[in-house]
């Protein structure tokens, strides 16, 4: 059986990353479509990196006063340096064409219209405290490559160069089908002891609404009856990129998903994999590259299964270059010696700075230790201890 990287791999490998681009004005949280290119030099000319007086090397004396001739403010044409004498100057102004350096105003002694330098500025070398021209980027060079989630630092960079409007991928549009004839919503009766409430909707749903690269187009329910099902995965498949289904993907007589997902396209690339908990998933693709994973109905199972195979899978789809899962790692506290033959997704609490905790879990029916946990961790099969080991955060 593949392990849950292979397993990822191999299914990216089928699938169709969305198509459609977009002008979008609130791009944050999107990914971008195209490169962005700088329109100018960045800095657009030399500029003074602090508050203090444009100078030549030539005046560096501490023995005399030097008069101070004029003044470069940031937002104004810089003026030009007389023969005799220093330029007050403000951080991000236009150093002066001859300026050959600037002093900080507090390695000099300031008094009416004149500075002396102090023995702390002696040692200024040419060009200290300028930014020059272009040291950020050359005009017409590319400053953000298509393909990156767009962040708050993104957002700082296109606004330099004025480029606000982006063309960014269509969000992955994604359908949730959850399935199971004991499995409602119990709005006014609590539900029979039978029955339970449909919390695999409510943690996908949860996980999908966080990045805006996403899409959730429907959550619907399909009871356990193989033409339901069929045609809710038919429709489902029409208007999204993506489906997402819960429950029905083991070995047991109404477990319909492997068997529904074969009939209306789908090439299985795996079904069960050295995984705990969620060793009944199955990951498939339609061949116009549409992603179909079923997580198995358990809800820990579901939450995690989602979270570490859905989510980088639709990642690759949205465009992004990056999509793997880079997580972080932790150490365990408490990790206890307890070993499985299997890739043992264990949910933890993070306690400090690179620290979790196992939570106790009864195992992955236990919804109480879910609500419990930050995240959890993977150990590769037969592995025990402190780590560090990669730890995948709820958010
Ligand atoms: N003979 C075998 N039986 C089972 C195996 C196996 O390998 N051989 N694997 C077990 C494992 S591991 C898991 S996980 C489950 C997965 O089963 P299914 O995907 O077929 O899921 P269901 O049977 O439909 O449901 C399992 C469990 O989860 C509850 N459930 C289902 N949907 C929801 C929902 N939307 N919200 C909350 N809870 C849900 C359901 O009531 C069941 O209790 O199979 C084992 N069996
Ligand atoms: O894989 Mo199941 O989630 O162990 O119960």
């Amino acid at each position: 059986m593949k392990n849950p990287a292979e397993a990822i791999r191999e299914l990216a490998n089928q699938l169709a990353v969305v198509k459609a681009r977009l002008n979008a004005d609130d791009c944050t949280g999107r990914v971008l479509a195209d490169d962005v290119v700088a329109d100018r030099d960045s800095p657009a000319a030399d500029v003074s990196a602090m508050d203090g007086y444009a100078i030549r090397l030539a005046d560096l004396s501490d023995q005399n006063t030097v008069a101070v001739t004029g003044e470069a403010a940031a937002g104004e044409k810089p003026p030009s340096m007389q023969s005799d004498g220093v330029v007050r100057i403000f951080t991000g102004a236009i150093v002066p064409d001859q300026c050959e350096a600037v002093v900080k105003r507090e390695d000099t002694e300031e008094s009416d219209g004149s500075i002396r330098f102090r023995q702390s500025a002696m040692q200024t070398q040419a060009g200290d405290n300028i930014r020059r021209a272009g040291e950020n980027a050359k005009g017409g060079s590319t400053v953000l490559s298509a393909g990156v989630r767009i962040t708050a630092a993104h957002r700082a960079t296109m606004a330099n160069f004025g480029a606000d409007r982006v063309s960014v991928f269509a969000p992955v549009r994604v359908t949730v089908i959850t399935t199971g004839d004991e499995v409602g919503k119990f709005d006014d009766a609590a539900p029979q002891p039978w029955q339970l409430r449909n919390s695999n909707q409510s943690s996908i749903a949860s996980l999908l609404s966080q990045p805006a690269w996403i899409k959730h187009v429907a959550s619907v329910h399909a009871v356990d009856d193989r033409e339901q099902l069929a045609q809710t995965l038919t429709t489902a498949l029409t208007d999204s990129d993506a489906v997402i289904l819960t429950g029905g993907v083991s070995m047991g007589d109404y477990d319909y998903v492997p068997e529904i997902v074969r009939q209306v396209g789908g090439e299985v690339v795996f079904h069960g994999l050295p995984v705990r908990p969620g060793k009944p998933i199955l990951g498939a693709a339609t061949a116009d590259g549409k992603l179909i994973v079923g997580l198995p109905g358990n809800p820990v199972s579901a939450t995690i299964g989602c979270h570490r195979f859905a989510m980088p899978l639709l990642a690759k789809m949205s465009g992004q270059k990056n999509w793997r899962s880079n997580c972080p790692v932790v150490h365990l506290s408490n990790a206890g010696s307890k070993t499985i033959p299997l890739h043992w997704m264990r949910l933890v609490r993070l306690i400090d700075h690179g620290v979790a905790e196992p939570v106790q879990s009864l195992g992955s029916g236990d919804l109480v230790s879910l609500g419990q946990s930050t995240g959890y961790v993977e150990l590769p099969p037969g592995e025990t201890g402190n780590g560090p080991w990669p730890y995948y955060a709820w958010s």
